[in-house]
């Protein structure tokens, strides 16, 4: 059974699939038939393209919405610096520290909306170059602005919420998320942030180059892990307003910006946008991945979707060991953001949700290891399997980076090493999380100091007791 079972307010309508082409009317008939840009679309709306991909991608890549609106949105004055910000915020000076790294739970602040309350946390590349990612923390206590909405030219975001619900409003349609649910922004996508039920806190992962796509089930076939039909994706919703100032906020390398117009941007009738199914590996014909003369890389083999969607991780199906050993966490992977070359991902969005663990003669917790790839985890609720003290908590986070060394605390492994290895189901009521990126992260100021949450006695709180337990035959 699903860990949750999220029930939908009847004010949420949403298409199930990842991987399909989806189309929604708000108004029936407000689709033009066959074309894309009738002389005049239906009841007078103007029809406008959103991108995903270069125009020129391969059809196979190409992503593209098609919006039915009542104003385009070209239509708003120039944009201009958003100074009700720090600058710091939202794209800082990375710091490169060899260090394992563990944050307490970040501040909730409900003083603050939205847009004011994403601290930048870590990252890699520069989105100037649609290269790398970013991890931000986000913590809020009020609406956005009225008559205000975000988009960002960075990247897709996918939003992690771990306290608190979101109500977001987008462009294509409106989406409610609770803890334990994510969500997926793509870039461009304009949205308007408000919380139903009080403060928020969680965690956002910007990729600044492609997109989330399903992972390759490989041999475990076609089903399992996450599911396609389960992720969610909202029916056209629109408000009329052509009368009211709308404040436009556009995060663009890492600054914010300000724009006016006299409508709503969520004024979108009817829309259809595309999602295609991946190509098999067997079309390969060599290594060096060149089929029919096009070179492929890791992206081709994906499913693709460029409008926002949610999925609820209480129905991610777990794939685990049934015999022996502990096998990597990439059987846990919901998402993934593929770089140029296959299997190596400039990040993975990993879970651990509750699950049975069965296996034999087993060391059953994460072993000590030292990744190529970094790692940072957050928590949503409950324990991680891998700490046993109340270090890690529910709204922290910590940094493994590349080559950084870590692994079971000394509690876990005195347990887990004389345990009676029955079946034993863990992580009940819990769900901690992975970011993990083939990059190097580095840290910000706000992540070292600023939040006041680093954790100085970490590596003593967990490894620095660990005892030889070498006993050579005499
Ligand atoms: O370090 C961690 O806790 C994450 C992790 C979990 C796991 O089961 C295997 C490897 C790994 O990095
Ligand atoms: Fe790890």
């Amino acid at each position: 059974m699903p860990v949750t079972d999220f029930k939908t307010p009847e004010k949420y309508t949403y298409l199930n699939g990842h991987g399909s082409y989806h189309e929604s009317e708000a108004i029936k008939g407000a689709l033009p038939v066959g074309a894309n840009s009738p002389q005049k679309p239906p009841y007078g709306l103007y029809a406008e393209k959103l991108s995903g991909t270069a125009f020129t991608a391969p059809r196979h890549e190409n992503l593209q919405t098609w919006l039915y609106r009542v104003l385009p949105s070209a239509s708003h004055s120039p944009f201009e610096p958003f100074m009700d910000y720090s600058s710091e915020q939202l794209q800082s000076v990375l710091n490169h520290i060899p260090n394992q790294f563990r944050w307490d739970p970040f501040d909730t602040d409900a003083s603050v909306d939205w847009v004011r309350g994403i601290k930048h946390l870590a990252g890699a590349g520069d989105p100037t170059a649609k290269r790398g990612l970013g991890i931000y923390l986000f913590a809020a206590g009020r609406d956005m602005d009225s008559n205000t909405a975000m988009y960002s030219s960075d990247g897709e975001m996918l939003i992690v919420a771990q306290q608190g619900v979101l109500d977001i409003q987008t462009e294509i349609g409106k989406l409610l998320i609770r803890p334990n649910e994510i969500v997926i922004i793509p870039r461009g996508i304009k949205y308007r942030v408000t919380l139903p039920e009080g403060p928020v806190r969680g965690y956002i992962l910007e990729l600044y180059q492609g997109h989330f796509v399903l992972p390759e089930l490989g041999p475990i076939g076609s089903n399992c892990l996450a599911n396609p039909r389960d992720f969610q994706v909202p029916c056209a919703s629109f408000d009329m307003d052509t009368n009211t100032t709308w404040s436009i906020v556009n995060k663009y390398n890492g600054q914010l910006f300000i724009a006016k117009q006299n409508h709503t941007p969520f004024d979108v009738v009817a829309w259809h946008g595309r999602c295609k199914s991946f190509e098999h590996r067997d079309q390969f014909q060599d290594d060096d991945h060149v089929v029919r003369g096009l070179r492929r890389t890791a992206a081709d083999f994906c499913i693709y979707q460029d409008y926002p969607y949610k999925y609820d991780l209480g129905r991610f199906s777990v794939i685990g060991s049934t015999s022996f050993d502990h096998p990597d966490p990439s059987i846990y992977t919901v998402l993934t953001g593929p770089s140029d070359h296959p299997g190596t991902a400039v990040a993975d969005f990993v879970v651990f949700p509750p699950r049975w663990l069965v296996q034999e003669d087993t060391f059953r917790p994460p072993w000590y290891h030292r990744n190529t790839m970094s790692e940072f985890m957050g928590l949503v609720s409950g324990d991680y399997d891998a700490k046993s003290g109340a270090g890690f908590r529910p709204g922290g986070a910590s940094l493994h980076n590349v080559m950084a060394a870590h692994g079971p605390d000394t509690g876990t492994f005195e347990k887990a090493s004389n345990m009676e290895l029955k079946p034993q189901k863990i992580g009940v009521g819990s769900m901690a999380f992975m970011f993990e990126s083939s990059l190097m992260l580095g840290v910000t100021e706000w992540g070292l100091n600023t939040c006041q949450k680093v954790q100085g006695s970490y590596n003593k709180d967990s490894w620095l007791d660990l005892q030889p337990q070498f006993k050579p035959p005499v």
